[in-house]
Order: C-alpha cells, then structure tokens, then sequence
C-alpha cells in the first residue's frame, strides 16, 4: 500500500516533534524538511527519531555535493531516508547509496529542477536508490499554471519506485494511489490544517479507499 509521509516544513525542532506526535498514528514517514534542519541542525533529525523509533524518518537534505560525506553524518544522525538531488553529477548520488548501504539505510532523489524528470528517474533507480521523489518545490508550487498531475502522469510514465511531493492534498492523494506512488507526501495539507491529526487521519483512510489495478 502507498505509503503516507509527513513533510515538516516548520522551522523548530519543538513545533516538529508537536505535530509529529499529533499526526504518528496516521503516517509511515515523517519528513523533516530542508528548512527545518537548516535551522535546527540535524539534532532535530536525533530528536524526532528518539521520540518515534517506530517511524522511518526522512531527512530532506538535499544534498549536492558529498553525498557520501553528508548521507553518512544524516544517517549517524538517525536517518533511516535522505535525499540527494538529482540534477547533480552521478557521482554524488552513486556516493549517497554506497554511504546507504554502510549504515543499511536508503537514498531518496529529489527531481526539483529536473528538466527531464521521467528519463532521470530511470537513470537514477539503476543506482539502487530506494526510489525517486517526483516534487515540485513549494517556489514552483506558487507559479501560475502549476498542477501536482504532471508529477502523478509522469509516476505512471516512469515506471520506477516514486513518490509524488508538490501540494498533495485531500482532493489529489487518490490519483497519486491510483499512479502506483509507494509514497504519497502531504506537508502544508497537513500542518497547514487547523486539525492536523484529522487531516493526516483523512488522507490515509484515503489512501486505504484506493484499489490499485
Ligand atoms: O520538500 C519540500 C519543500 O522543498 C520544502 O522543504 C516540501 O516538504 C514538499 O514540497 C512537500 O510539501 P507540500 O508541497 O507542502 O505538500
């Protein structure tokens, strides 16, 4: 079944571990978000990890250079997901996954700014990663014209492990199910909720109402 991940877009590791413990019963995944751990360092990757053994927690790093160097201190941090991009060189990602695969952790490659995100999805995956993020950023989230089903065609064109992350919401989480997404990722839809544990409840009994064919 697709799973749920949380994207915790907040800036302190205190308003983090607040929402993770509203929502945890709702979501597999709890992401911390790039801007959180700027912030806060990856001590909120260590806290958020201790308080949810149980969870696989996602650092969303980003990383574009050192990808062995910066996948190994995330995962010695507590990570058990981080993302590297996938417009940077190979190597990078190449360097992320064998990092992975000494702590038996995974890489996740984020498309933002990807031009061609199907072909590099299928590039990407023979690196062994655990599978691509087809994520429109929350800048091009606010362009005109954006809609979270370009990533979703594009998941059901790729044919690879993905996740959709751009503005999955109440109203989208089914047509990603429906793509075959092994991770659907809701951030502002959740902690933007006035009851974010109400809305990461009806998300995931929305995920479990989707017959994938
Ligand atoms: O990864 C994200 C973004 O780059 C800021 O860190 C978001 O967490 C991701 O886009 C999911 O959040 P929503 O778009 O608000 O669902």
């Amino acid at each position: 079944m697709t799973k749920l991940q949380v994207a915790i877009d907040l800036l302190t590791t205190e308003a983090a571990l607040e929402l993770a413990g509203k929502v945890a019963p709702y979501v597999d995944i709890i992401e911390l978000g790039t801007p959180l751990i700027k912030a806060e360092g990856l001590k909120v990757v260590t806290a958020m990890k201790a308080a949810f053994p149980d969870k696989l927690v996602f650092a969303d790093m980003k990383t574009a250079d050192t990808g062995a160097l910066e996948a190994e201190i995330a995962f010695k941090a507590g990570a058990d997901l981080v993302t590297v991009m996938g417009t940077v060189d190979d190597a990078t990602i190449k360097g992320a996954v064998e990092a992975a695969k000494k702590y038996g952790k995974q890489i996740v490659v984020d498309t933002i700014g990807v031009k061609n995100r199907v072909q590099r999805a299928k590039e990407v995956t023979e690196f062994g990663v655990a599978f691509v993020e087809l994520h429109a950023g929350l800048d091009e989230q606010a362009l005109p014209g954006y809609s979270v089903q370009t990533l979703i065609a594009e998941g059901r064109e790729a044919k690879v492990p993905f996740s959709v992350a751009g503005g999955v919401n109440i109203d989208t989480i089914k047509d990603v199910v429906a793509a075959g997404a092994d991770v659907a990722v809701a951030g502002g839809a959740i902690y933007g909720a006035e009851d974010p544990a109400a809305a990461a409840k009806a998300l995931k009994e929305a995920i479990s109402s989707v017959t994938v064919q």
